[in-house]
C-alpha cells in the first residue's frame, strides 16, 4: 500500500473516531475501577472538569447504595472476567442528581491476555426514559379512571393495538387482559365489519374527534350485546394522538326495546294484520341475530299447531307443520307447548325430540332450535317462539338469545292476544252465539255483497228463507237445550250442503236464510229439495230420534227485487204460503217460477213412479257395418211416456233423473233390461251382435257396478263381450274417486266402453291415454255437415285417423242419407247408425228389419 494511501485511511479512521467522540460518553477505567480517560462529552454527561473526574473511582459515579449491591459486585467482577456489559444504567452527576445511560463496558487485554483496563461508551437516554415514564404514567391514571367504571373500557395506541382492558370488560367479553393486550379492538369485537369501517373509524379519531355508533359485538364465547361504542383519542404530552380509549356500554335490552318493541307495536297500533306483525317481530329478530331463523307457531285451544310466521324458511317447511298437535315429543315447538316451558335442542339430527320429523327439517339443513311458549292471560299456551340455526348449538339460550326471546314472546302473546280478542268480538258481533252461523247482520253485508257482483255480472241469485216446522213442539216436549241441539244440528247440515260462495244464517228461533250466488230458478229449487232431503234424514237429540221438516220460500234476484231487504221479505211471503199448502214444501215468489216448480216437481215425482212401476222402455237402434251392410250391434235409447203429458224426451227427462237422484237406478234397469231383450232375441234366433247402454257418469259412483253388470250378463247367460257401455266425456269432470276405478273394473270384466259424442268435448285428446274406451262414437253434428261443410269431413276423417291408429271402432253416429252414408264409406268408417238404416224403434217393431237384414 501506498503510503499516500496509508495517511489517507489513517485521516478517515481518526475523523470516524472524532464524529464518535463527538456524539458517544467514552471513558477508560483501569481495574481497579479509577476512571483513567474520558472525552468531552462524559464530562459534560456527568458534569465534571477534566481534573475533577481523572483519577475518582467508578462508584463515585453511582447512585446512592448502587455500589454496595451484590449486583455491581457481579458487574464488576465480569468485566474484570473478561466479559461485557451493556445495558440501561442509572449514574449521578456531580451535582447529585441521576442520569440514564445506555452504556456498553468493554475489557481491553494486554498481550497476554490479561484485561488491561476497561472502555465504557455511553449515551444518555434520561430525556428517552423519562418520556415513556410519563407515558406509563399516563395509562397508569388512564386506567385509574377506567377500572372503577363498571362497562367495558379498552385502551388501545395509535396503531390500534390493545394497551389495556379493564375489569368491567374481561366480565363483559370474558377474555383476560393478557389474552387482548396487542389485538385490534373492532377486529376481536366485530370481526363482522369490514375493514373500511375500521380506517374511517380510525381517520375520525386521527381527526381529534370522538367516535360513536351501536354496534352488535361479540364476546370470548360468541356471546352477544348490543353496545354503545364510544372511542375518545387521547393526545400525548406532544398533542399527537396516543391512545384511543374506548367504553363500551351493555344497551342490548334498550336497542330490543326500540328496535323490536317500537316497531312492533307501531305495526299493531296501524291495524296490521297479525301474520304482517308476526314476520315483522322474525325479520327483526333475524336482523339482530342474523345467524337465526325464527318462527313463530299459534297453538290453539285443541292443541293443535298453526304456523303464524317464519319468513327465513320455506313455505312447505311451516305448511307441513299446520295442525300438527303437540306433544311429549312433537320437535322443539310441539314440546315446548306440551312442555309449558323452553326446550332447547342443540343437535336435531340426534335429539330424539326430533326423531319423526327429521324428513322435515333435514332438507333445510336446520340443526339446532330453541323453542319458547307463550301464554294468554289465563295462562293457556297459545303459542310459541322459536330460533333455529343451520349450526348445532348448545348456547341458543345465551342472556342475549334470552333478552330476545324475553321481548319476543311478550310481543308475541300481546299480538296473539289481540287478535284472539278482536276474533270473539267479531264473532260476537257478527255470528249467532247458538250455532256458530253469520246472524243477520253479517247476512245482510254478506248478502249485498253477492247481490252487488250479481248485478255487475248480469247474474241470477235466489234467497232461500228455510223455517223448521212445529219446532215449537219440539221445544216444549223436549224442553229448550234440546231444541238448541236442534238448532245446531239444523246450520250443521244446511254448512255441509252448501257451496263455498253460498251464505248461510240464522235470523232468529227457528228461521234461517241462505243466499246462493249465480244461481237460477232451477238450481234453486234443486238445492232446495237436496236441503230439504238433508233436513228430513232422522237426528238423534236428547235420545230421541227426530225428523225435521222445514218450509221453504225462494224470491230470485233479480225478479223478485234488487235488495236484500225485499228480497227477503218476498221469500218470507213465499215461505208463509207453502207453510200453509204443505208442511215441508217451498214456494217461489213468483207465480210463474211456482208454476215451472211444481211442473218439475210433477215431473220428478211422476218419473220416480214410472221407474218403480216399470213403464219406462227402452227403444233399440241398430248400428251397420258399412263394409258388409251386417248388423254390428244396437244401441238401447231409453223412452218415457207421461200418462198426461204424453212422450217425455230423453233430452228431458235423463238431466231430471240425475238432478233427483234416479239417474243411478235408471241405468241399472236399463242394463237389465237391454241384456234382458238381447237374450230373447237370441232365443228367438234372431242374432244380434252386442247392445250399447248409455250410461251416465254417477253410474260409476256405485262401486257395485261390475257385480249388478256381472249379474244381469250371468242371469241371461250373456258374455262380457255382448255388452258394450257408452260413456261421455264429462266422466272426465266427475270428480268422485270411485268413478275411475269402477270403470277400470268394467273393462277388466270384458265389457266394451265406448265413448259417445266423440269431438263435441274436450279439445285434449290426452284423456284417450286413461280411459279404457275400445270404440269411439264420431257425434252426428259432424255427420249432418259432411255434405256441405269441407271442415266437417276433414275432422270426421281426422277422428277416423284417431280412432284407427289406438285401435278402436269409430262409430258414425246419425247417418240420416244416402250422400252422407257414402262419403262415410268413402272415408273407410267401419261402422254406422242413423235414421238412413232405422229409427231407434221399441223391440216388436225392430224384429221384422232384423229378420230382413241378419238373415
Ligand atoms: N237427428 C238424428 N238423431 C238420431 C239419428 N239416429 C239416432 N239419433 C238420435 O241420437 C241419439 C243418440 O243417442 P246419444 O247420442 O247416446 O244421446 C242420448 C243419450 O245421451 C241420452 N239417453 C238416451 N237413453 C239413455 C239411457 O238409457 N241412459 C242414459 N244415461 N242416457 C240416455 O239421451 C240422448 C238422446 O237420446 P235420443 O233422443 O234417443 O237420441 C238418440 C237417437 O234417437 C239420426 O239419424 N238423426
Amino acid at each position: 500500500m501506498l503510503e499516500a494511501e496509508k495517511a489517507v485511511q489513517e485521516a478517515q479512521r481518526l475523523a470516524q473516531l472524532d464524529a464518535l467522540d463527538r456524539v458517544m460518553a467514552m471513558a477508560e477505567f483501569d481495574t481497579d475501577g479509577v476512571l483513567r480517560q474520558a472525552n468531552e462529552r462524559y464530562l459534560a454527561l456527568l458534569g465534571y472538569s477534566r481534573e475533577q473526574a481523572l483519577g475518582l473511582p467508578h462508584q463515585a459515579f453511582c447512585t446512592d447504595g448502587q455500589a454496595e449491591r451484590e449486583e455491581y459486585q457481579r458487574f464488576w467482577a465480569g468485566l474484570l472476567a473478561g466479559g461485557s456489559h451493556s445495558g440501561l444504567v442509572e449514574r449521578r452527576r456531580r451535582d447529585g442528581s441521576s442520569c440514564w445511560l445506555e452504556a456498553s463496558y468493554t475489557p481491553v487485554f494486554d498481550a497476554q491476555g490479561r484485561v488491561q483496563q476497561v472502555l465504557k461508551v455511553a449515551s444518555d437516554v434520561s430525556e428517552r426514559l423519562q418520556h415513556e415514564r410519563e407515558q406509563q404514567e399516563h395509562l397508569r391514571r388512564l386506567s385509574l379512571v377506567a377500572d372503577a367504571s363498571d362497562a367495558a373500557v379498552v385502551i388501545s395506541d395509535a396503531e390500534s393495538r390493545i394497551v389495556y382492558v379493564n375489569t368491567g370488560f374481561s366480565r363483559m367479553f370474558g377474555w383476560t387482559p393478557p389474552e387482548v393486550l396487542g389485538r385490534e379492538p373492532i377486529a376481536l369485537l366485530a370481526p363482522q365489519l369490514p375493514q373500511t369501517f375500521a380506517e374511517d373509524y380510525r381517520a375520525g379519531l386521527r381527526a381529534g374527534r370522538a367516535v360513536g355508533r351501536e354496534e352488535i359485538v361479540s364476546g370470548r364465547e360468541g356471546q352477544r350485546y348490543w353496545a354503545k361504542v364510544i372511542s375518545n383519542p387521547v393526545a400525548g404530552p406532544d398533542g399527537a394522538w396516543q391512545y384511543t380509549v374506548t367504553l363500551l356500554t351493555d344497551i342490548t335490552r334498550a336497542k330490543m326495546h326500540e328496535a323490536l318493541q317500537h316497531r312492533v307495536l307501531e305495526a299493531m297500533a296501524r291495524e296490521r294484520p297479525l301474520v304482517e306483525v308476526m314476520e315483522l317481530i322474525c325479520r327483526e329478530v333475524e336482523r339482530i341475530a342474523p345467524d337465526l331463523i325464527a318462527s313463530i307457531l299459534e297453538v290453539d285451544e285443541q292443541g293443535l299447531l298453526h304456523p303464524l310466521a317464519a319468513p327465513g324458511l320455506p313455505m312447505e317447511y311451516s305448511s307441513k307443520l299446520e295442525g300438527l298437535a303437540i306433544g311429549p315429543q312433537v320437535g322443539s315447538c310441539g314440546t315446548a307447548a306440551w312442555r309449558r316451558e323452553s326446550v332447547m335442542v342443540g343437535d336435531m339430527d340426534h335429539d330424539p325430540l326430533w326423531a319423526d320429523y327429521r324428513a322435515l327439517f333435514q332438507p333445510q339443513g336446520l340443526k339446532a332450535c330453541w323453542s319458547t311458549p307463550f301464554f294468554n292471560g289465563e295462562g293457556r299456551v297459545i303459542g310459541t317462539f322459536a330460533f333455529y340455526s343451520r349450526r348445532k348449538h348448545s348456547d341458543l339460550n345465551s342472556p342475549f338469545h334470552q333478552q330476545l326471546v324475553d321481548a319476543c314472546t311478550h310481543l308475541c302473546s300481546l299480538a296473539l292476544e289481540r287478535e284472539l280478542a278482536r276474533k270473539r268480538i267479531r264473532q260476537l258481533a257478527f255470528y249467532d252465539g247458538l250455532t256458530g252461523l253469520p246472524n243477520r247482520s253479517l247476512l245482510h253485508a254478506r248478502a249485498d255483497q253477492a247481490i252487488a257482483s250479481a248485478a255487475r255480472n248480469e247474474e241470477q241469485l235466489a234467497v232461500l228463507f228455510l223455517d223448521l216446522d212445529r219446532f215449537k213442539q219440539v221445544n216444549d216436549s223436549l224442553g229448550h237445550p234440546a231444541g238448541d241441539a236442534l238448532l245446531r244440528e239444523v246450520a250443521k247440515r244446511l254448512q255441509h250442503e252448501l257451496r263455498a260462495s253460498d251464505i248461510a244464517g240464522r235470523l232468529s228461533g227457528d228461521e234461517f236464510v241462505v243466499v246462493l250466488p249465480q244461481c237460477d230458478a232451477e238450481h234453486a229449487t234443486n238445492t232446495v229439495e237436496r236441503l230439504q232431503a238433508l233436513l228430513a234424514a232422522p237426528m238423534s237429540i236428547a235420545d230421541t230420534r227426530l225428523s225435521i221438516s222445514a218450509s221453504v220460500g225462494i224470491a230470485m234476484f233479480p225478479g223478485d227485487g234488487r235488495e236484500m231487504e225485499t228480497l227477503l221479505q218476498r221469500a218470507d211471503m213465499a215461505m208463509y204460503q207453502a207453510k200453509s199448502a204443505e208442511r215441508g214444501s217451498f214456494r217461489f215468489f213468483s207465480a210463474e217460477m211456482n208454476r215451472m216448480a211444481q211442473e218439475r216437481l210433477a215431473l220428478e215425482t211422476a218419473l220416480r213412479e214410472a221407474l218403480a212401476q216399470g213403464s219406462l222402455c227402452l227403444h233399440y237402434q241398430p248400428q251397420i257395418e258399412l263394409a258388409t251392410g251386417r248388423l254390428y250391434g244396437v244401441e238401447a235409447l231409453a223412452r218415457w211416456t207421461h200418462a198426461a203429458l204424453g212422450p217425455i224426451p230423453p233430452t228431458r227427462f235423463i238431466p231430471l233423473a240425475e238432478e233427483c237422484g234416479l239417474i243411478a237406478e235408471l241405468g241399472r234397469w236399463a242394463l237389465r233390461e237391454a241384456c234382458r231383450q238381447l237374450a230373447a232375441w237370441r232365443a228367438q234366433g234372431l242374432n244380434v251382435p252386442a247392445v250399447s247402454v248409455n250410461l251416465s257418469p254417477t253410474a260409476f259412483h256405485n262401486l257395485e257396478l261390475p257385480n249388478i253388470i256381472a249379474s244381469a250378463l250371468e242371469r241371461h247367460a250373456l258374455q262380457a263381450s255382448d255388452l258394450t257401455l257408452e260413456i261421455t266425456e264429462s266422466v272426465l269432470l266427475d270428480t268422485n274417486p270411485s268413478t275411475m276405478k269402477t270403470i277400470a273394473e268394467v273393462q277388466a270384466q270384458g265389457v266394451r266402453l265406448s265413448m259417445d259424442d266423440f269431438g263435441t268435448g274436450y279439445s285434449s285428446l290426452s284423456y284417450l291415454r286413461r280411459l279404457p274406451v275400445s270404440e269411439l262414437k264420431l257425434d252426428r253434428i259432424f255427420v249432418a255437415d259432411l255434405e256441405g261443410d269441407e271442415m266437417a269431413r276433414a275432422l270426421s276423417n281426422a277422428i277416423l285417423g284417431i280412432g284407427k291408429s289406438l285401435q278402436l271402432t269409430v262409430v258414425a253416429e246419425g247417418v240420416e242419407n244416402e250422400q252422407q252414408n257414402r262419403l262415410l264409406r268413402e272415408q273407410g268408417y267401419p261402422v254406422a247408425q242413423g235414421y238412413l238404416f232405422s229409427k231407434p224403434l221399441p223391440p216388436q217393431d225392430l224384429e221384422p228389419w232384423l229378420r230382413q237384414h241378419l238373415g
